[in-house]
């Protein structure tokens, strides 16, 4: 951790990142918001004028609750329910996140969350995808490279899960690498889906669960041991099985034992943790806990329009609040290419041919 006064800001770009836990719908340029809402039609913007509504977004996002917190995706949702937008929003996310310096990404959103104006399910994904392999395309074009895969989400208030995950299924050649439940998560506990995850597990399919954000620990036991989730969506709450004595000794719970010894990713996305309330601060935010007893951490954006953040922008915060230097970013994004939802041998090359040369650059 001695070089954190050398990692600048371009460094921090330019360092190869993996981001596993982004959402489509919470990831828009401001300005695209604006543009979408005045060609779909879409009046319920608190204000068109595109430096005071990522303003809007941020601010609104930081509400202390998860449930307020996603009331803010009404608006992104709101422009994104035709084909050219949906293609529009796809190609400009991967653009974004290439400049960001990322290598790979799964790109995740709710396919129920775009029929409002009579888009089939099938139609929505085909157009993610195409806006997606056109970002690819613009990247290439312009000298960079980046490799983005889709996750499908189901909302976890709708009943919608299996259907979701049978698309997942029948998509997974086109570039859907896995499935993962998102929205409330109290009250609407993993095992309500448990259909969607036999199906998926039945036909050998990748899924993960937001789990141990807005509720705690038998979050977790369910998406693990009942649902059998690969990955935890934040799986934070995951440190309140973790207790320190007073002679400074660390011991893990069973269920933290569990997670850290079968290596499950945890998906961290620092700042969303502090907007949600899910921690109260970046100081106090357990990843420099869960980094030092060596669980599975990758670092995430989960939002970034609603955090007003990149995958750059956490790496900075995350090394002025702990003291992070390359070595260990290095090791978050071999860790979150380890934890991809990517073959294996494609895995190998990143990390091979990506990843340790990008770092090995920048020592
Ligand atoms: O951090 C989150 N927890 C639970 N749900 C979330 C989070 N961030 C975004 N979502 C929801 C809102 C989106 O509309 C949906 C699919 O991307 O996922
Ligand atoms: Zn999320």
């Amino acid at each position: 951790m001695s070089d954190v006064t050398l990692l600048g800001a371009e460094t921090l770009r330019q360092a190869p990142k993996v981001l596993l836990h982004d959402h489509l719908d919470g990831g828009l340029r401001p300005a695209t918001v604006v543009e979408l809402a005045e060609s779909t039609g879409y009046a319920g913007l608190p204000t068109t004028d595109a430096d005071a509504l990522g303003r809007w977004f941020r601010e609104a996002a930081d509400s202390g609750s998860l449930v307020s917190y996603l009331e803010t995706f009404a608006h992104t949702c709101g422009v994104m329910q035709t084909e050219d937008a949906l293609v529009r929003v796809a190609a400009e996310a991967v653009e974004d996140l290439a400049a960001d310096g990322v290598a790979y990404a799964e790109v995740r959103y709710a396919p129920e969350l775009f029929v409002e104006r009579g888009l089939s399910l099938d139609a929505v994904i085909e157009a993610v995808q195409e806006g997606f392999a056109e970002g690819t395309r613009r990247v290439a074009a312009a000298g960079g490279r980046i490799v983005v895969r889709t996750l499908l989400c189901a909302m976890r208030q709708h009943a919608r899960s299996l259907e979701i995950a049978e698309l997942a299924v029948r998509y997974r050649d086109a570039g859907v690498a896995g499935f993962d439940i998102a929205g409330p998560e109290d009250g609407f506990p993993p095992t309500r889906n448990l259909d969607a995850f036999e199906y998926l597990r039945q036909n050998n399919a990748h899924f993960t669960i937001h789990a141990g954000e807005a509720f705690g620990l038998p979050s977790i036991w369910e998406a693990i041991q009942h649902c059998g989730a690969e990955r935890l969506g934040h799986g934070v709450r995951i440190v309140e099985d973790i207790k320190t004595d007073s002679a400074g000794t660390v011991h893990l719970g069973r269920l933290a034992s569990y997670v850290r010894d079968r290596r499950i990713p945890l998906e961290i996305c620092p700042t969303s943790n502090v907007q949600t309330g899910t921690v109260p601060s970046l100081a106090e935010h357990p990843i420099g806990l869960l980094a030092r007893l060596h669980f599975r951490v990758t670092v995430n954006t989960d939002n970034r329009l609603m955090s007003g953040c990149s995958m750059t922008s956490e790496f900075a915060a995350l090394t002025a609040t702990f003291g992070f230097g390359l070595e260990d970013l290095r090791w978050f994004t071999i860790n979150a290419m380890k934890s991809a939802f990517l073959d294996f041998d494609s895995r190998l090359a990143l990390i091979n041919d990506v990843i340790k040369p990008g770092y090995a650059a920048l020592a």
